[in-house]
């Protein structure tokens, strides 16, 4: 019977556990770049079976956020190799989440101050963090944004492509692509945020038809086996909903299936929320939905997320409903999480005032057991 401490072989990368760092966002590479303090960051943590990094912005229309870090500048690519080989050094491996915030951005953060893009022009009720001109960050509305064209389709999928490529020349092991938590390509697969009538909007299979090519070009780009995907079926965060997700997010990973995918990474409820958490008037079957994938001949390993503790992910782990199980939060305040998990020791607690932006405290100085 599996359990949480066994190897595992995820896609192309072998990994020496089955706990997953889950993305974070820290809000500490100024422009974009990623510092050096980040390289200390993910070596500390470089125990976990796979590190999955923050959010890290395909491209500058990508990003949303301050001080979210890139893949699409030399300097940024330059603070990633450093990033990839300290965790190489210290023996773990780690792959990079490819963002695109779609909607959930400022003017401010955009090219030439111009609108974030979305599949249609209806604003997310919701807020960003900016850098304010006094130099201080602040939470701001975000922004309107405006309905990408049909024509920019394919300059957006190979923004995916190139940062793929960029990633594995950085020294990643793989990419996970973020089509979760109101982002850019949930929000063209929820109802609520895709009002669309061409060829991305109306029918299921238009709206999750995004995810599916930037899918297909990046493991075309980078190997299946090096690439995996964030979904969160059910989550309202970012303002997005639809009154049954449950044939939207099987027809998705049916899609998915041949794409000989390294891992689906899964967002159980509400994101950072209640785990029964669901859209409309069904509970979302996650067990259906697993099926669906594995049904359709999909192979990749099945991550699961959201508020796991160490005896739900080591019962989750030995019943074959997952295969591995991502921490979060436990792994801001736990640089040893997983010694602490085998040795079931107690856990640091982590300080949700130092979660974003900030320095070395609540970032790098959270003691080990050995400490
Ligand atoms: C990338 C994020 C996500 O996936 O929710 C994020 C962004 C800002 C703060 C917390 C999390």
């Amino acid at each position: 019977m599996p359990n949480l401490f066994d190897p595992l072989q995820v896609g192309d990368i072998a990994v020496a556990n089955r706990i997953a760092m889950a993305p974070l966002t820290r809000n500490r590479s100024p422009n974009a770049v990623p510092k050096s303090i980040t390289a200390t960051y993910y070596q500390q943590r470089a125990t976990a079976g796979l590190l999955v990094t923050e959010g890290t912005a395909i491209s500058h229309q990508a990003q949303g956020y301050a001080d979210v870090p890139g893949l699409y500048t030399p300097e940024a690519l330059e603070g990633w190799k450093a990033v990839t080989k300290a965790v190489h050094d210290a023996g773990g491996k780690i792959v990079t989440q490819l963002w695109h915030v779609g909607r959930i951005s400022h003017t401010s953060l955009q090219p030439n101050g111009g609108k974030p893009v979305a599949p249609s022009a209806i604003t997310a009720k919701g807020k960003t963090y900016v850098i304010n001109p006094d130099g201080n960050g602040g939470f701001v509305e975000t922004s309107e944004p405006r309905a990408l064209e049909l024509s920019e389709i394919p300059g957006l999928i190979e923004d995916y492509r190139k940062a793929a490529r960029a990633a594995i020349d950085a020294g990643f092991d793989g990419v996970e692509i973020h089509a979760a938590n109101g982002y850019l390509l949930e929000q063209f697969m929820r109802s609520s945020s895709n009002q669309r009538s061409d060829a991305y909007g109306g029918s299921i299979e238009n709206r999750i038809r995004l995810t599916v090519e930037v899918a297909e070009a990046i493991s075309r780009e980078i190997g299946g086996g090096r690439t995996g995907i964030r979904l969160s079926p059910v989550t309202p965060a970012n303002d997005v909903s639809d009154p049954d997700p449950q044939p939207v997010y099987n027809a998705l990973v049916e899609k998915l299936a041949p794409l000989g995918l390294a891992f689906i990474h899964v967002i159980e409820g509400a994101t950072g929320g209640p785990r029964d958490f669901s859209q409309g008037d069904k509970p979302f079957d996650w067990s259906a939905f697993k099926s669906a994938y594995r049904n359709a001949g999909g192979q990749a390993v099945w991550i699961a997320n959201n508020g796991y503790d160490r005896q739900m992910a080591m019962d989750t782990i030995a019943s074959g409903k997952a295969d591995m199980v991502a921490f979060g939060k436990p792994f801001i305040a736990n640089p040893d999480l997983v010694r602490r998990l085998k040795e079931d020791a107690p856990l640091n607690q982590p300080d949700q005032s130092t979660f974003y932006g900030g320095g070395e405290k609540g970032y790098i100085d959270y003691p080990t057991l050995d400490a």
